[in-house]
């Protein structure tokens, strides 16, 4: 396990200089390869960085954002992940990216799922930067523990980038990056606040089982940078 612990004296520090690292990160990429590709994640932990990374004075037209899982409902639903992000980051300077949804308009997320796998085939891979949040069951992305998919959705061998999620213990349909995919990052945070989260992380590597904490399964395989404040 690769954990590296970046702990911030408050939030406001926090996001600054996290906004700083993935502006850094995304024009490193634009100069390698033209474009630069990052996955963010939904709820309302990513807000004020969302805010923050919207203002960077990067050539955002290079830059392809999607997200590492969305709730099945319309846009104009404030569940919607999308919703979330063309208001908070898609916005000011970042508004010349390039965003590729999860969702289409399919009934199910079930029907969605190989709209979504083009549309993240779409994207320069590996991914230049992915930011994951975490529920406090130990959720990240939408790889639930109490979902009957969450098996499939840590199968390293799936082939697959996408996967439907129906989670028991909260609302919406999902579509969720699956493990692989998530893995297929050059740099992978995990962006946290608050004692109760930290704490569920420190527990949840404890030696929980992957399937019952997902976001050990990150961890586990890859090395990635906790970006945390209280
Ligand atoms: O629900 C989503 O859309 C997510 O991407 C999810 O994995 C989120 O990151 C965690 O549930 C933490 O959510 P909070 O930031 O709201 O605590």
């Amino acid at each position: 396990m690769a954990l590296t612990i970046e702990s911030f004296d408050n939030a406001q520090t926090l996001t600054r200089e996290f906004a700083a690292k993935l502006a850094d990160i995304l024009e490193t990429g634009i100069e390698a390869r033209g474009r630069a590709s990052l996955v963010v994640s939904g709820g309302r932990t990513p807000l004020a960085l969302f805010e923050a990374l919207s203002q960077k004075d990067l050539d955002w037209s290079c830059v392809d954002i999607t997200l590492a899982d969305e709730r099945w409902v319309d846009e104009s639903d404030d569940a919607s992940n999308t919703q979330l992000v063309k208001q908070n980051l898609l916005v000011n300077n970042a508004a010349a990216a390039r965003f590729i949804p999860l969702k289409s308009a399919h009934d199910d997320a079930a029907e969605g799922v190989n709209d979504a796998e083009a549309g993240v085939a779409s994207m320069s891979q590996p991914f230049d930067a992915l930011i994951l949040g975490m529920g406090e069951d130990g959720h990240t992305a939408s790889l639930f523990p109490c979902s009957t998919q969450i098996n499939d959705g840590l199968d390293m061998s799936s082939g697959k980038t996408c996967i439907a999620v129906t989670p028991t213990t909260a609302p919406h349909q999902r579509i969720s990056l699956t493990l692989p995919a998530i893995l297929n990052s050059r740099n992978i945070f995990l962006h946290l606040t608050g004692e109760k989260k930290k704490q569920v992380l420190n527990d949840a590597l404890d030696g929980a089982a992957e399937v019952q904490k997902p976001v050990t399964a990150v961890v586990n395989r890859a090395p990635v940078t906790l970006m945390w404040a209280p």
